[in-house]
């Protein structure tokens, strides 16, 4: 393990500062406080680029997504406008173009160069980038250790000497191997809400951040930039960690996600192999629910899996990664086939909805999934029922800050969703004829629908979203742009005097006993409301 001393590179008034630590080489250290959901710094990156599977619909330089035109020389990078396409020139492309286009003679295959090749590529065409990844972390040694892994890296090392047009000989091979090895420890996957993952992003002093199951920020994504969020309360001297894999998945599976880094994590979640309610209930930001979707907060101190053997057993049991999941379900468009895929992994996993346990992963991101397929299928109603169930019953446990972005997409989406249905439920008003059978599962919804005031339940979710965004001095993250366009169009709508007085005094004071009270009331009961809806859909649909 890396023990390399402190490294004064930022000025006194930065307010991170890098340490050296005694098992985890270096460390990043806040400088002062942050509360959860303020940016701590925001980072530009030394590298960044698509990944081969997004080359075509996002933008090369500023990782847009679109329907970006292709470089007319390499046709290997492609940009939204005439200005990514100028900046990239001047920063990057210009070389790289050059490179590929000399060495590489078929378009297509230039196209289809694996990312880490690309972006070493870029690496040994630039000395800024050689230079800033100087100091990084690779693991080389331990690498070069375990003969499989090494022979990827010099074959990936050699491909990128030869296309970027620079010597292959041994030690220009070796030279960029190490700097590969750097690439795949310290770089970040660039993730978009609608796409997944679409990019590589790099910058050495945000990769100075080490990883903790239980972490107290997390990195999100504007355009070029990251930001570095705090999820929970973060004092001055605290170190700041991140989560490099996926902390909900079992212990096994985020082990084997962190074998890459050669490291063993020895966060709590880890050491006492904690379930996600156990996490949950010992969170610093359980209370900064109290103005949330799940206020009530001692169902987080004194859920029942924190406690009962039985229900621990049944999570250890039935707890796994979602990837096989994500990678079936990126394989197959056809509604049905996605149906019968949830189907049968609902099924699998019966054990855990019985006991209400939706908070062990997999289960949430088949729920995700079943509410976009009704979503697909226009079916917004039933969509928007298992969608409240995911944002009360799964996200809160599973990322307990409410600034968490994920939890984020869970109330936008319920938001998104209440638009739709709120749509159709005042064109079935104006009909005089019942749209559904009597005692149905369709009626049951669109009773309790019309009971609700579906406007006004948008208009405070927006807000939410909105409160719980980081605050970057303007620049917002795509879902609070979405959050607020929408937003702007509620507001506009005429005869709500009433409702928008209420909703003012929500949102200039909402720990009021006046607002708390119709916080609970237009949000909170609806939308438990609609999640009890939610489990019946799963139970009819997807239950074989
Ligand atoms: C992105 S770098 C983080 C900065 C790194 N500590 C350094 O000094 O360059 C990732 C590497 O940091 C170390 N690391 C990160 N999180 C760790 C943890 N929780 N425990 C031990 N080592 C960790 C591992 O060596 C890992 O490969």
């Amino acid at each position: 393990m890396l023990s390399s001393p402190s490294k004064p590179i930022m000025s006194s008034s930065s307010p991170i500062e890098i340490r050296s630590h005694p098992s985890k080489g270096r460390a990043l250290h806040a400088t002062k406080p942050f509360p959860p959901g303020a940016v701590i710094l925001p980072f530009t990156p030394l590298l960044l680029l698509p990944t081969v599977s997004s080359l075509t619909s996002v933008c090369s330089h500023c990782l847009r997504p679109g329907n970006p035109r292709l470089c007319s020389r390499c046709h290997a990078a492609a940009y939204c406008d005439s200005a990514c396409q100028a900046a990239a020139w001047k920063t990057l492309h210009s070389r790289e173009c050059k490179a590929l286009t000399k060495t590489l003679a078929d378009e297509r295959r230039r196209r289809m160069l694996p990312t880490p090749t690309r972006a070493l590529i870029q690496a040994l065409l630039w000395r800024e980038i050689a230079d800033g990844l100087a100091d990084l972390e690779g693991h080389v040694l331990e690498k070069k250790a375990e003969g499989d892994e090494w022979k990827d890296v010099e074959m990936m090392a050699m491909a990128a000497c030869a296309f970027s047009g620079k010597g292959t000989g041994e030690q220009d091979v070796r030279r960029a191997a190490e700097m590969l090895c750097k690439i795949q420890n310290n770089s970040f996957q660039r993730f978009d809400p609608d796409l997944g993952v679409v990019g590589l992003f790099l910058e050495p002093t945000l990769a100075m951040a080490n990883h903790s199951c239980i972490p107290n920020a997390a990195v999100q994504f504007i355009g070029r930039n990251a930001l570095l969020v705090a999820e929970n309360p973060i004092r001055a001297g605290d170190e700041i960690e991140i989560a490099y894999t996926f902390v909900t998945d079992p212990l096994p599976k985020r082990r084997e996600a962190l074998a890459h880094y050669k490291f063993t994590c020895q966060c709590l979640r880890c050491r006492d192999n904690l379930n996600v309610y156990q996490v949950a209930a010992i969170s610093p930001c359980v209370n900064l629910n109290s103005q949330s979707l799940v206020p009530d907060v001692s169902r987080f101190r004194k859920h029942p899996a924190t406690s009962s053997t039985t229900k621990q057993a049944i999570i250890n049991r039935y707890n796994d990664s979602a990837d096989h999941i994500s990678n079936a379900w990126a394989a197959i468009e056809s509604p049905s086939e996605r149906r019968k895929l949830l189907k049968s992994e609902y099924s699998k996993r019966k054990a855990l909805a019985e006991e209400e346990l939706w908070a062990v992963t997999p289960l949430p991101d088949i729920l995700f999934r079943i509410s976009m397929l009704y979503s697909e299928e226009e079916d917004y109603a039933f969509a928007l029922a298992v969608a409240c169930l995911v944002a009360t019953a799964c996200d809160p446990y599973q990322y307990p800050s409410p600034y968490h972005p994920i939890r984020l997409v869970g109330l936008f989406m319920v938001a998104n969703l209440v638009s739709q249905t709120a749509a159709a439920t005042a064109s079935q008003t104006s009909s005089a004829v019942p749209v559904f059978t009597k005692g149905t599962l369709e009626q049951e919804l669109e009773e309790k629908l019309r009971e609700i005031d579906q406007v006004s339940l948008c208009q405070m979710l927006l807000i939410m979203v909105l409160r719980y965004s980081p605050d970057r001095n303007g620049a917002e993250i795509g879902l609070a742009v979405k959050a607020r366009e929408l937003l702007d169009d509620i507001e506009k709508l005429a005869g709500r005097e009433k409702e928008m007085s209420l909703i003012d005094e929500w949102r200039r004071d909402p720990s009021s006993e006046k607002s708390q009270a119709f916080f609970e009331f237009a949000v909170v009961k609806q939308v438990d409301a609609l999640a009890i809806l939610g489990k019946e859909v799963l139970k009819r649909d997807f239950e074989s």
